[in-house]
Protein backbone atom coordinates (compact mmCIF):
# COMPACT_ATOMS: atom_id res chain seq x y z
CA UNK A 1 0.00 0.00 0.00
CA UNK A 2 1.51 3.41 -1.00
CA UNK A 3 0.30 6.51 1.49
CA UNK A 4 -0.31 9.73 -0.34
CA UNK A 5 0.72 13.46 1.60
CA UNK A 6 0.41 16.80 0.73
CA UNK A 7 1.56 19.83 2.91
CA UNK A 8 -0.29 19.86 6.16
CA UNK A 9 -0.59 21.95 9.40
CA UNK A 10 -1.57 20.08 12.40
CA UNK A 11 -3.11 20.45 15.57
CA UNK A 12 -4.74 18.26 18.24
CA UNK A 13 -3.76 15.13 20.79
CA UNK A 14 -1.87 11.61 20.51
CA UNK A 15 -1.27 9.05 22.51
CA UNK A 16 2.07 7.53 22.19
CA UNK A 17 1.75 3.56 21.55
CA UNK A 18 3.09 0.81 24.34
CA UNK A 19 6.21 0.65 23.70
CA UNK A 20 7.21 -2.44 21.40
CA UNK A 21 11.24 -2.96 23.02
CA UNK A 22 8.92 -3.11 26.83
CA UNK A 23 5.88 -5.45 25.22
CA UNK A 24 8.72 -8.56 24.01
CA UNK A 25 9.97 -9.06 26.89
CA UNK A 26 7.08 -8.55 29.11
CA UNK A 27 5.63 -11.29 27.14
CA UNK A 28 8.54 -13.54 27.03
CA UNK A 29 9.19 -13.19 30.42
CA UNK A 30 5.93 -13.71 31.49
CA UNK A 31 6.31 -16.96 28.91
CA UNK A 32 9.93 -18.24 31.25
CA UNK A 33 7.16 -17.36 34.61
CA UNK A 34 4.87 -19.69 35.22
CA UNK A 35 2.36 -16.90 34.33
CA UNK A 36 1.66 -12.81 34.48
CA UNK A 37 -0.87 -10.31 32.84
CA UNK A 38 0.60 -8.17 30.55
CA UNK A 39 -1.55 -4.75 30.69
CA UNK A 40 -1.88 -2.80 27.96
CA UNK A 41 0.85 -4.57 25.31
CA UNK A 42 1.77 -3.11 21.89
CA UNK A 43 -0.32 -5.23 19.59
CA UNK A 44 1.48 -4.84 16.60
CA UNK A 45 2.87 -7.19 14.20
CA UNK A 46 6.34 -7.64 15.76
CA UNK A 47 5.05 -8.05 19.28
CA UNK A 48 2.67 -10.76 17.42
CA UNK A 49 5.66 -12.40 16.37
CA UNK A 50 6.45 -13.00 19.61
CA UNK A 51 3.64 -13.68 21.27
CA UNK A 52 3.75 -16.72 19.09
CA UNK A 53 7.16 -17.38 19.02
CA UNK A 54 5.87 -18.08 22.78
CA UNK A 55 3.56 -20.32 22.14
CA UNK A 56 5.58 -22.52 20.31
CA UNK A 57 7.12 -22.85 23.26
CA UNK A 58 4.70 -24.30 25.31
CA UNK A 59 3.22 -21.42 26.67
CA UNK A 60 -0.58 -19.43 25.67
CA UNK A 61 -1.50 -16.25 25.10
CA UNK A 62 -5.05 -15.08 25.80
CA UNK A 63 -7.09 -11.68 25.11
CA UNK A 64 -8.40 -9.88 27.95
CA UNK A 65 -9.86 -6.65 26.06
CA UNK A 66 -6.36 -4.73 25.40
CA UNK A 67 -4.80 -7.07 28.39
CA UNK A 68 -3.15 -10.32 27.42
CA UNK A 69 -2.92 -13.13 29.69
CA UNK A 70 0.20 -15.26 29.47
CA UNK A 71 0.54 -18.85 30.85
CA UNK A 72 3.81 -19.16 30.52
CA UNK A 73 6.38 -22.05 30.36
CA UNK A 74 8.30 -21.90 33.65
CA UNK A 75 11.93 -21.79 32.40
CA UNK A 76 11.47 -25.42 30.88
CA UNK A 77 10.36 -24.08 27.34
CA UNK A 78 9.19 -27.10 25.04
CA UNK A 79 10.70 -28.20 21.64
CA UNK A 80 8.41 -26.50 18.72
CA UNK A 81 6.23 -28.57 16.76
CA UNK A 82 6.91 -26.40 13.65
CA UNK A 83 9.17 -23.52 12.70
CA UNK A 84 9.27 -19.89 14.70
CA UNK A 85 8.46 -17.71 12.09
CA UNK A 86 9.80 -14.47 13.52
CA UNK A 87 8.29 -12.30 10.64
CA UNK A 88 10.05 -8.65 10.52
CA UNK A 89 11.38 -8.71 13.90
CA UNK A 90 14.48 -9.05 15.41
CA UNK A 91 14.08 -8.48 19.34
CA UNK A 92 12.09 -11.82 18.38
CA UNK A 93 13.89 -13.82 16.65
CA UNK A 94 17.72 -12.91 19.02
CA UNK A 95 15.45 -13.06 22.62
CA UNK A 96 13.69 -16.59 21.31
CA UNK A 97 17.05 -18.03 20.14
CA UNK A 98 18.30 -17.99 23.57
CA UNK A 99 14.88 -19.80 24.77
CA UNK A 100 15.54 -22.53 21.91
CA UNK A 101 19.00 -22.95 23.56
CA UNK A 102 17.34 -24.23 26.98
CA UNK A 103 15.32 -26.93 25.01
CA UNK A 104 16.14 -30.95 24.51
CA UNK A 105 16.06 -30.66 20.54
CA UNK A 106 15.95 -28.32 17.88
CA UNK A 107 14.14 -25.30 17.11
CA UNK A 108 14.14 -23.49 13.48
CA UNK A 109 13.59 -20.17 13.45
CA UNK A 110 12.99 -17.78 10.44
CA UNK A 111 11.64 -14.73 9.20
CA UNK A 112 11.29 -12.43 6.25
CA UNK A 113 13.69 -11.16 3.05
CA UNK A 114 14.72 -8.36 5.79
CA UNK A 115 15.21 -10.93 8.96
CA UNK A 116 16.92 -13.41 7.12
CA UNK A 117 19.50 -10.95 6.02
CA UNK A 118 20.13 -9.54 9.57
CA UNK A 119 23.37 -10.70 11.77
CA UNK A 120 22.68 -13.14 13.87
CA UNK A 121 26.32 -14.87 13.76
CA UNK A 122 27.49 -13.49 17.30
CA UNK A 123 24.41 -14.95 19.17
CA UNK A 124 25.20 -18.04 17.35
CA UNK A 125 28.72 -18.42 18.15
CA UNK A 126 28.14 -18.04 22.02
CA UNK A 127 25.35 -20.34 22.34
CA UNK A 128 28.07 -23.03 20.79
CA UNK A 129 30.47 -22.07 23.37
CA UNK A 130 27.77 -22.67 25.71
CA UNK A 131 27.86 -25.86 24.53
CA UNK A 132 24.33 -25.77 22.38
CA UNK A 133 23.99 -26.54 18.51
CA UNK A 134 23.27 -23.59 16.70
CA UNK A 135 23.69 -22.99 12.89
CA UNK A 136 22.58 -20.91 10.12
CA UNK A 137 21.23 -23.27 7.59
CA UNK A 138 23.27 -21.16 5.06
CA UNK A 139 26.69 -21.25 6.95
CA UNK A 140 26.04 -17.20 6.53
CA UNK A 141 25.30 -16.30 10.11
CA UNK A 142 22.16 -15.36 9.06
CA UNK A 143 18.40 -17.19 9.49
CA UNK A 144 16.88 -19.52 8.88
CA UNK A 145 19.18 -20.88 12.41
CA UNK A 146 19.11 -24.02 14.12
CA UNK A 147 19.31 -24.03 17.86
CA UNK A 148 18.99 -26.43 20.56
CA UNK A 149 20.77 -27.15 23.85
CA UNK A 150 20.20 -27.66 26.23
CA UNK A 151 22.72 -25.17 27.43
CA UNK A 152 24.04 -25.19 31.00
CA UNK A 153 25.30 -21.77 31.16
CA UNK A 154 28.99 -20.22 31.70
CA UNK A 155 30.93 -17.73 30.62
CA UNK A 156 31.56 -16.10 26.89
CA UNK A 157 32.22 -13.24 25.30
CA UNK A 158 30.68 -11.16 22.33
CA UNK A 159 30.97 -7.90 20.43
CA UNK A 160 29.22 -4.66 21.50
CA UNK A 161 28.50 -3.58 18.78
CA UNK A 162 26.42 -5.53 16.29
CA UNK A 163 23.43 -6.03 18.42
CA UNK A 164 22.72 -5.42 22.30
CA UNK A 165 19.55 -7.88 21.78
CA UNK A 166 22.19 -10.97 21.90
CA UNK A 167 22.73 -9.56 25.58
CA UNK A 168 19.14 -9.48 25.96
CA UNK A 169 18.77 -12.70 24.66
CA UNK A 170 21.40 -14.31 26.67
CA UNK A 171 20.48 -12.65 29.91
CA UNK A 172 17.04 -13.89 29.54
CA UNK A 173 17.63 -17.13 29.09
CA UNK A 174 20.70 -17.12 31.26
CA UNK A 175 18.54 -17.05 34.23
CA UNK A 176 16.33 -20.18 33.55
CA UNK A 177 20.21 -22.13 33.23
CA UNK A 178 21.49 -24.59 35.97
CA UNK A 179 24.46 -22.32 36.32
CA UNK A 180 23.53 -18.57 34.84
CA UNK A 181 25.80 -17.01 31.97
CA UNK A 182 28.35 -14.33 31.86
CA UNK A 183 28.94 -12.45 29.48
CA UNK A 184 32.08 -10.44 28.68
CA UNK A 185 31.99 -7.78 26.05
CA UNK A 186 34.79 -7.99 23.43
CA UNK A 187 33.95 -4.21 22.00
CA UNK A 188 32.21 -1.06 23.04
CA UNK A 189 28.47 -1.90 23.74
CA UNK A 190 26.21 -0.19 21.23
CA UNK A 191 22.56 0.02 22.02
CA UNK A 192 23.50 0.31 25.78
CA UNK A 193 20.01 1.50 26.97
CA UNK A 194 18.44 -1.67 25.24
CA UNK A 195 20.24 -3.73 28.24
CA UNK A 196 18.97 -1.22 30.90
CA UNK A 197 15.23 -2.12 29.41
CA UNK A 198 15.72 -5.10 29.88
CA UNK A 199 17.35 -5.38 33.35
CA UNK A 200 14.87 -3.11 34.89
CA UNK A 201 12.08 -5.48 33.29
CA UNK A 202 13.93 -8.60 34.67
CA UNK A 203 14.01 -7.27 38.01
CA UNK A 204 10.19 -6.64 38.21
CA UNK A 205 9.93 -10.58 37.09
CA UNK A 206 12.19 -10.95 40.36
CA UNK A 207 15.69 -11.36 38.11
CA UNK A 208 18.55 -10.42 39.17
CA UNK A 209 21.39 -9.45 37.24
CA UNK A 210 24.62 -7.87 37.30
CA UNK A 211 27.05 -5.37 35.48
CA UNK A 212 30.23 -6.20 35.50
CA UNK A 213 33.79 -4.70 34.68
CA UNK A 214 33.88 -6.78 31.59
CA UNK A 215 30.06 -7.22 30.77
CA UNK A 216 27.42 -8.82 32.68
CA UNK A 217 26.07 -11.55 34.51
CA UNK A 218 23.07 -13.41 35.41
CA UNK A 219 22.86 -16.09 37.64
CA UNK A 220 21.12 -19.51 37.09
CA UNK A 221 18.63 -21.32 39.07
CA UNK A 222 16.10 -17.91 38.85
CA UNK A 223 12.77 -18.10 38.99
CA UNK A 224 10.67 -15.32 36.92
CA UNK A 225 7.72 -14.01 38.82
CA UNK A 226 5.29 -11.55 38.37
CA UNK A 227 2.19 -11.46 40.44
CA UNK A 228 0.76 -7.98 39.76
CA UNK A 229 -0.22 -6.81 36.11
CA UNK A 230 2.92 -5.57 34.19
CA UNK A 231 2.12 -2.28 32.78
CA UNK A 232 3.97 -1.47 29.47
CA UNK A 233 4.93 2.24 29.13
CA UNK A 234 4.76 4.61 25.62
CA UNK A 235 7.35 3.76 23.19
CA UNK A 236 9.45 6.78 22.48
CA UNK A 237 11.20 5.72 19.65
CA UNK A 238 7.45 6.46 17.94
CA UNK A 239 7.00 9.44 20.09
CA UNK A 240 10.11 10.83 18.11
CA UNK A 241 7.89 11.29 14.67
CA UNK A 242 4.50 12.52 17.01
CA UNK A 243 6.91 15.46 18.52
CA UNK A 244 8.88 15.74 14.79
CA UNK A 245 5.34 16.54 13.58
CA UNK A 246 4.90 18.89 16.44
CA UNK A 247 7.96 20.86 15.74
CA UNK A 248 7.50 20.93 12.12
CA UNK A 249 3.71 21.01 11.54
CA UNK A 250 1.94 22.30 14.23
CA UNK A 251 1.95 26.19 14.56
CA UNK A 252 -0.38 26.00 17.43
CA UNK A 253 1.02 22.92 19.16
CA UNK A 254 0.56 18.92 19.41
CA UNK A 255 0.26 17.62 22.72
CA UNK A 256 1.51 13.71 22.99
CA UNK A 257 0.30 12.02 26.13
CA UNK A 258 1.71 8.49 27.02
CA UNK A 259 5.27 10.10 27.43
CA UNK A 260 5.94 8.62 30.65
CA UNK A 261 9.92 8.40 31.84
CA UNK A 262 11.39 5.30 31.53
CA UNK A 263 14.70 3.34 30.73
CA UNK A 264 14.22 4.16 27.24
CA UNK A 265 17.17 5.34 25.34
CA UNK A 266 14.82 7.16 23.08
CA UNK A 267 14.01 9.69 25.54
CA UNK A 268 16.69 11.29 24.13
CA UNK A 269 14.72 12.76 21.32
CA UNK A 270 13.65 15.28 23.36
CA UNK A 271 16.70 16.50 24.18
CA UNK A 272 18.16 16.32 20.41
CA UNK A 273 14.91 18.62 19.17
CA UNK A 274 15.63 20.75 22.06
CA UNK A 275 19.01 21.48 21.44
CA UNK A 276 17.68 21.35 17.81
CA UNK A 277 15.98 24.44 19.07
CA UNK A 278 12.35 22.93 18.93
CA UNK A 279 9.44 24.73 21.39
CA UNK A 280 8.95 21.38 23.79
CA UNK A 281 7.95 21.07 27.09
CA UNK A 282 7.68 17.12 28.68
CA UNK A 283 6.02 17.08 31.91
CA UNK A 284 7.66 13.55 33.56
CA UNK A 285 5.29 13.30 35.60
CA UNK A 286 1.90 13.76 33.79
CA UNK A 287 3.60 11.94 31.04
CA UNK A 288 2.59 14.90 28.63
CA UNK A 289 4.62 16.39 25.17
CA UNK A 290 3.41 19.76 24.48
CA UNK A 291 5.53 20.94 21.10
CA UNK A 292 4.76 22.94 18.52
CA UNK A 293 6.42 24.67 14.90
CA UNK A 294 9.83 25.99 15.41
CA UNK A 295 12.27 27.48 13.49
CA UNK A 296 15.07 24.19 13.80
CA UNK A 297 19.00 24.31 13.40
CA UNK A 298 21.65 21.22 12.70
CA UNK A 299 23.19 19.62 15.24
CA UNK A 300 25.77 16.83 16.14
CA UNK A 301 24.09 14.26 17.43
CA UNK A 302 25.25 10.40 18.25
CA UNK A 303 23.06 7.74 17.96
CA UNK A 304 25.57 5.27 19.35
CA UNK A 305 22.54 4.85 22.25
CA UNK A 306 19.48 5.26 19.82
CA UNK A 307 19.74 3.55 17.08
CA UNK A 308 15.99 4.32 16.13
CA UNK A 309 16.28 7.81 16.07
CA UNK A 310 18.35 8.30 13.01
CA UNK A 311 15.39 8.00 10.52
CA UNK A 312 13.51 11.05 12.83
CA UNK A 313 17.01 13.06 13.22
CA UNK A 314 17.46 12.80 9.21
CA UNK A 315 14.01 14.07 8.65
CA UNK A 316 14.52 17.30 11.35
CA UNK A 317 17.74 17.83 9.73
CA UNK A 318 16.44 17.83 6.37
CA UNK A 319 14.37 21.28 7.55
CA UNK A 320 16.51 22.61 10.07
CA UNK A 321 19.07 25.08 9.10
CA UNK A 322 22.95 24.35 8.54
CA UNK A 323 24.47 20.98 9.10
CA UNK A 324 23.15 18.08 11.08
CA UNK A 325 25.79 15.29 11.47
CA UNK A 326 24.36 11.94 13.02
CA UNK A 327 27.63 10.03 14.26
CA UNK A 328 27.97 6.82 15.86
CA UNK A 329 25.44 5.36 13.04
CA UNK A 330 27.36 1.79 12.14
CA UNK A 331 24.80 -0.30 13.56
CA UNK A 332 22.03 1.47 12.07
CA UNK A 333 22.79 0.21 8.57
CA UNK A 334 22.02 -3.39 10.05
CA UNK A 335 17.64 -3.19 10.73
CA UNK A 336 14.96 -4.07 8.73
CA UNK A 337 17.26 -2.02 6.03
CA UNK A 338 20.37 -0.36 5.89
CA UNK A 339 18.80 2.98 7.19
CA UNK A 340 21.62 5.48 6.87
CA UNK A 341 21.76 5.01 2.71
CA UNK A 342 17.81 4.53 2.74
CA UNK A 343 17.63 7.99 4.25
CA UNK A 344 20.26 9.56 2.36
CA UNK A 345 18.89 8.06 -1.08
CA UNK A 346 15.12 8.60 -0.34
CA UNK A 347 15.76 12.48 1.31
CA UNK A 348 17.79 12.74 -1.76
CA UNK A 349 14.68 12.28 -3.68
CA UNK A 350 13.20 15.13 -1.90
CA UNK A 351 15.72 17.27 -2.48
CA UNK A 352 17.75 16.99 0.14
CA UNK A 353 21.64 16.76 0.05
CA UNK A 354 23.63 14.34 2.50
CA UNK A 355 26.74 12.97 3.05
CA UNK A 356 26.97 9.75 3.99
CA UNK A 357 29.99 7.75 5.75
CA UNK A 358 30.13 4.23 6.97
CA UNK A 359 29.40 5.60 10.65
CA UNK A 360 27.56 8.80 10.07
CA UNK A 361 25.14 10.31 7.97
CA UNK A 362 25.63 14.28 7.29
CA UNK A 363 21.91 16.37 6.78
CA UNK A 364 22.91 19.52 4.86
CA UNK A 365 19.50 21.08 5.69
CA UNK A 366 17.25 24.60 5.24
CA UNK A 367 19.38 24.63 1.95
CA UNK A 368 16.47 24.42 -0.62
CA UNK A 369 12.68 23.63 0.62
CA UNK A 370 11.77 19.87 0.86
CA UNK A 371 10.14 18.95 -2.46
CA UNK A 372 7.21 16.23 -2.96
CA UNK A 373 8.11 13.29 -4.89
CA UNK A 374 7.75 9.34 -4.56
CA UNK A 375 10.13 7.70 -1.94
CA UNK A 376 10.39 4.35 -1.10
CA UNK A 377 9.68 2.80 2.47
CA UNK A 378 12.14 -0.37 1.96
CA UNK A 379 9.77 -2.41 3.77
CA UNK A 380 10.68 -0.57 7.01
CA UNK A 381 8.56 0.95 9.06
CA UNK A 382 10.96 3.62 10.46
CA UNK A 383 12.28 4.33 7.18
CA UNK A 384 8.00 4.91 6.22
CA UNK A 385 7.22 7.26 8.98
CA UNK A 386 9.84 9.06 8.64
CA UNK A 387 9.38 10.31 5.35
CA UNK A 388 5.60 10.61 6.23
CA UNK A 389 6.79 13.12 8.49
CA UNK A 390 8.96 14.88 5.80
CA UNK A 391 6.07 15.16 3.75
CA UNK A 392 4.09 16.84 5.66
CA UNK A 393 6.36 20.02 4.98
CA UNK A 394 7.22 19.35 1.31
CA UNK A 395 6.41 21.10 -1.25
CA UNK A 396 3.71 19.53 -3.13
CA UNK A 397 2.30 15.71 -3.46
CA UNK A 398 4.56 12.54 -1.80
CA UNK A 399 3.87 9.33 -2.23
CA UNK A 400 5.37 6.97 0.23
CA UNK A 401 5.53 3.24 -1.22
CA UNK A 402 4.90 0.40 1.01
CA UNK A 403 3.44 2.27 3.92
CA UNK A 404 1.63 -0.62 5.01
CA UNK A 405 5.17 -1.79 7.01
CA UNK A 406 4.32 0.58 10.04
CA UNK A 407 1.89 -2.33 11.41
CA UNK A 408 5.63 -3.36 13.26
CA UNK A 409 5.19 -0.88 15.63
CA UNK A 410 2.58 1.86 15.18
CA UNK A 411 -0.14 0.10 13.83
CA UNK A 412 -2.42 3.47 14.54
CA UNK A 413 -0.07 5.61 12.49
CA UNK A 414 -2.20 6.75 9.50
CA UNK A 415 -5.39 7.22 11.64
CA UNK A 416 -3.53 9.35 14.01
CA UNK A 417 -2.12 11.47 11.24
CA UNK A 418 -5.76 11.65 9.88
CA UNK A 419 -7.16 13.00 13.22
CA UNK A 420 -4.08 15.41 13.49
CA UNK A 421 -5.00 17.23 10.11
CA UNK A 422 -2.78 15.46 7.67
CA UNK A 423 -5.70 13.58 5.65
CA UNK A 424 -3.60 10.65 4.22
CA UNK A 425 -4.27 9.08 0.85
CA UNK A 426 -4.23 5.04 0.96
CA UNK A 427 -3.64 3.87 -2.21
CA UNK A 428 -3.77 0.05 -2.45
O1 LIG B 1 16.21 -4.75 22.28
C1 LIG B 1 15.41 -4.02 21.68
O2 LIG B 1 14.21 -3.91 22.02
C2 LIG B 1 15.92 -3.25 20.53
C3 LIG B 1 17.28 -3.02 20.41
C4 LIG B 1 17.86 -2.20 19.32
O3 LIG B 1 18.53 -3.06 18.42
P1 LIG B 1 20.11 -3.35 18.49
O4 LIG B 1 20.46 -3.73 19.86
O5 LIG B 1 20.26 -4.48 17.51
O6 LIG B 1 20.82 -2.09 18.03
C5 LIG B 1 16.79 -1.42 18.55
O7 LIG B 1 17.33 -0.95 17.35
C6 LIG B 1 15.57 -2.28 18.27
O8 LIG B 1 14.59 -1.53 17.59
C7 LIG B 1 14.92 -2.74 19.56
C1 LIG C 1 15.27 -2.47 14.53
C2 LIG C 1 14.04 -2.55 15.02
O1 LIG C 1 13.46 -3.66 15.58
P1 LIG C 1 13.96 -5.16 15.50
O2 LIG C 1 15.46 -5.18 15.71
O3 LIG C 1 13.22 -5.85 16.59
O4 LIG C 1 13.57 -5.69 14.15
C3 LIG C 1 13.18 -1.33 15.07
O5 LIG C 1 12.06 -1.42 15.59
O6 LIG C 1 13.58 -0.27 14.59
Amino acid sequence: MDLRLSPSLLSGTARAPPSKSYTHRAILAAGYAAGATVERPLLSADTRATMRAVEAYGGTVTEDGDDRHVEGFDGRPDVPEDVVDCANSGTTMRLTTGTAALGDGLTVLTGDDSLRSRPQGPLLAAIADLGGRAESTRDNGQAPLVVGGAIDGGRVSIPGDVSSQYITALLMAGAATSEGIRIDLETELKSAPYVDITRELLADFGVDTEQTDAGFEVAGGQSYTRDDPYTVPGDFSSISYLLAMGVLAAPDGLRIEGAVPSAQGDTAIVDVVERMGGDVAWDRDAGVIEASRSALSGVEVSVADTPDLLPTIATLGAVADGDTHITDAEHVRYKETDRVSAMATELGKMGVETTEERDSLTVHGGESDLTGATVDGYHDHRIVMSLAVAALVADGETTVRGAEHVDVSFPDFFDVLDELGAAPTRVE
